[in-house]
């Protein structure tokens, strides 16, 4: 058995964090041979909540669990960590969009890139998902300046996995017969969920979903929006925000990162390099594949001009989220 790698989860007494500890300590993300050891980071008054965790932790009684740390101190939750899930931050309620979060949560994740800059290993994997998540990242990423920027992260996979499951629902076949849905630019409501490139293993063979559904008005306007909407939706029905499909989604997320993604692509928030048109700098959603812990960015793609209008309307939105973000940053 290899030895444990330290994990941290933060907001590890909230909601998503209830369901995602287990699937990190049973070996759903690091693999059925990797111990980990848990480092739980949350706020000082959810001190209490949180020893409730970790006594349900051990009623688990898993055995890639090789020890537990509940702390609200960052610096000692993110000590020689290998990955990071950030978690913690405020969730938006209804009639909020994601970016009315920011000036109540970006500070956040500056303090805990500073954090992480301190004493986290150097190529620590960092997944942000608490929101705006991009935007989060970025920031996270900018008060880390001793780890590398490819090596931080916001989570789309949610966008992912929700636009196939509509996808594999609308063609009447099991959701892993579907594959390379992309989602562009922000985990927001201007998000490109895109079909064009995806394909689907329909009747003995393989086709593309565009073809298989025959119907681009679907493909451009319901299928579109439904994914973009699908979080208010959950709100609108739970009262309270996605927690089970975004702790699954962080789990695809960080497994497909440290094990690789096979023949599929993902879609990863990642730091900009400008590719297909898109602004330098900033945390934007691309299609990419994975292998050896590093990601890299699906070439070659060809973007219709419904497809470069929002692009580019996505990429907008978090340039401006971002001078939001740095002015908040300043004080
Ligand atoms: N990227 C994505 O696809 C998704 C993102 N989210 C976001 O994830 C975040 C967490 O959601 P939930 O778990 O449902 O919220 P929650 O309110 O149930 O839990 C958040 C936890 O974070 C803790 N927290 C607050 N400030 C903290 C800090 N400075 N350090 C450590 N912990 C801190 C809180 O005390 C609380 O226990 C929200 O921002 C939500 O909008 C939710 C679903 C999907
Ligand atoms: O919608 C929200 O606020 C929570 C979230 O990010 C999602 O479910 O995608």
């Amino acid at each position: 058995m290899a030895a444990p790698i330290k994990v941290v989860v933060t907001g590890a007494a909230g909601q998503i964090a209830y369901s995602l500890l287990y699937q990190v300590a049973s070996g759903a993300v690091f693999g059925p041979e990797q111990p980990v050891y848990l480092h739980l980071l949350d706020i000082a008054p959810m001190m209490g909540v949180l020893e409730g965790v970790v006594m349900e932790l051990a009623d688990c009684a898993l055995p890639l669990l090789a020890g537990v740390l509940p702390t609200a101190n960052p610096e000692e939750a993110f000590k020689d960590v290998a990955a990071a899930f950030l978690v913690g931050a405020m969730p938006r309620r209804e009639g909020m969009e994601r970016k009315d979060l920011l000036s109540a949560n970006v500070r956040i994740f500056k303090e805990q890139g500073q954090a992480l800059d301190k004493v986290a290993r150097k190529d620590v994997k960092v997944l942000v998902v608490g929101n705006p998540a991009n935007t989060n990242a970025f920031i996270c990423a900018k008060y880390a300046p001793s780890i590398p920027k490819e090596n931080f992260s916001a989570m789309t996979r949610l966008d992912q996995n929700r636009a196939q499951s509509q996808l594999a629902a609308k063609l009447g076949v099991p959701v892993q017969n579907v594959k390379n849905v992309i989602i562009w630019g922000n985990h927001s409501s201007t998000q490109f969920p895109d079909a064009s490139n995806s394909v689907v293993k329909i009747g003995g063979g393989e086709k593309p979903v565009p073809a298989a559904i025959n119907d681009d008005n679907y493909l451009k306007t319901t299928f579109v929006s439904t994914v973009q909407k699908r979080g208010a939706a959950v709100i609108a029905a739970r009262k309270m925000s996605s927690a089970l499909s975004a702790a699954k989604a962080a789990s695809d997320h960080m497994r497909d990162w440290f094990l690789g993604s096979g023949d599929r692509w993902v879609s990863m928030g990642v730091i900009s390099d400008g590719s297909y048109g898109t602004p330098r700098d900033i945390v934007y959603s691309f299609p990419v594949t994975t292998s050896n812990g590093k990601w890299k960015i699906v070439e070659g793609l060809t973007i219709s001009d419904f497809a470069r209008e929002k692009l580019d309307l996505t990429g907008k939105e978090l340039v401006e989220e971002k001078q939001d973000a740095l002015d908040v940053c300043k004080d």
